[in-house]
């Protein structure tokens, strides 16, 4: 979508939008502007992402506002946090975020040098749990690439940014598909996934797909359907050729991750996770961010010595103790298919509670589902919503069970 040059939001350092003090114009895209700002209404600097041309037609009001009520939804730590929005005087549609510091993960990381395994998947986690959060809505980002994945200042957490192109894959959902996209490409020719050309349908496991080849590239400085070609010369190389892009996802095997002496060096489950990731069919992918970060959660547990997820103890009736990794998310407990935390009990399948957990900081907050009677918290029949503070203990269906923390970041 192309702005009227003399529409064309023009704002400086010192300037004011409304109630806001323009200090430093962060970014520039296709759709609109970032500025860090300042306004009495919030206590500290935030980003301000104005449009850069007033909304005048019912498309991009849509597109403003979709982009909007995903992130009004998402509250993990692994995506940026809207504040608020509105509509300027002069029509232009707003948003506030939290100000991030640090910098976009293409300024961050050298992409000639492959960055340390430990790091990387720690950050690739970081966002398959940042991404859960909207795939477990039925949303799906579509432009998952260096560019919008940002690493803070300081403990260099990541966090996905510009939901501007994310979309509903369920048609059943409120935030709605776009229609008006047809078959054009969507995304990053460089991080799109195979099956824009087979069903031009994308779902979860596409995001991951684009997480994959991010994941790849950190750890070997190679794109993964290039043999032995460095990662820059082949952009360079495609740099307008979107269609040998989309072909190369679409044709080129995938080159397995253990032909560079980096991948050689990587632990199996990891490997294995990778090349997951990146299979040419996204029903053989891991379906959701969730599944591939529970792999790599358990690789960063196993190998590199760093627990990034809680730890959920159990002690089942049978006298087995099995403990499971649990990451940021919502968790259905009980017998039902859709239970991802199992407690062996007689009777219909059924699901006893939901425990939410927002991630590391956070305490979890345990929920009844209907009919109650069936989940105890610390001896008490639990028949509203409570907080999980340390130590806190819970027996569903004769299973007890205890949530450990990681250590706050
Ligand atoms: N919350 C934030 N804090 C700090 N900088 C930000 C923040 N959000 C965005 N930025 C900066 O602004 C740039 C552009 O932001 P973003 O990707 O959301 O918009 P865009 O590319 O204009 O998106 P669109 O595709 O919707 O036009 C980012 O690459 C980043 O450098």
């Amino acid at each position: 979508m192309t702005a009227e040059p003399s529409l064309e939001v023009d704002l400086s350092p010192g300037d004011r939008y409304g109630e806001f003090d323009i200090l430093e114009t962060l970014g520039k895209g296709a759709f609109a502007r970032v500025f860090r700002a300042r306004s009495p209404d919030y206590p500290e600097e935030v980003a301000l992402k104005l449009s850069r041309a007033p909304i005048t037609s019912e498309a991009m009001a849509i597109r403003a506002l979709r982009e909007i009520r995903i992130l009004q939804n998402l509250r993990n730590p692994y995506v940026v946090h809207i504040l608020g929005n509105g509509m300027g005087e002069d029509e232009r549609w707003y948003m506030v975020m939290e100000l991030l510091r640090g910098s976009t993960l293409l300024d961050a990381h050298d992409f000639d040098r492959p960055m340390d395994p430990k790091r990387a998947t720690r950050l690739i986690y970081e966002a398959l749990v940042g991404l859960d959060e909207a795939h477990e809505m039925g949303i799906v980002h579509r432009d998952i690439k260096p560019e919008n994945m940002w690493i803070g200042r300081g403990a260099g957490r990541c966090k996905v940014i510009d939901f501007g192109l994310a979309r509903a894959w369920d048609p059943g959902s409120t935030i709605g598909t776009d229609a008006t996209v047809g078959h054009m490409l969507i995304g990053t020719p460089h991080y799109a996934q195979p099956e824009q050309v087979h069903s031009g349908e994308l779902v979860p496991a596409s995001d991951v797909y684009s997480l994959g080849v991010v994941f790849y590239e950190l750890l070997t400085s190679r794109m993964p359907l290039f043999a032995d070609e460095p990662l820059n010369r082949v952009r360079e190389r495609l740099f307008t050729k979107p269609l040998a892009w989309l072909g190369a996802h679409v044709k080129k095997e995938l080159v397995p991750v253990e032909r560079y002496p980096e991948g050689r060096g990587l632990p199996e489950t990891l490997r294995n996770t990778i090349h997951w990731m990146l299979q040419k069919d996204p029903a053989q992918r891991p379906a959701r961010g969730r599944v591939a970060a529970e792999q790599l959660a358990w690789v960063l547990h196993a190998h590199y010595g760093v627990q990034v997820t809680a730890m959920l103890r159990t002690a089942r009736p049978d006298g087995t103790n099995p403990s499971l990794l649990l990451v940021p998310g919502l968790h259905e407990i009980g017998t039902a298919a859709t239970c991802a935390i199992d407690v062996p009990a007689g009777g219909p399948p059924r699901s006893h509670a939901r425990l939410m957990w927002q991630g590391p900081g956070e305490d979890a907050v345990l929920s009844p589902i209907e009919p109650v009677g069936t989940v105890w918290v610390n001896g008490h029949l639990l028949e509203a919503p409570v907080r999980l503070v340390p130590g806190t203990y819970f027996d569903i269906a004769g299973t007890r069970m205890v949530l450990d923390y990681p250590p706050p970041e």
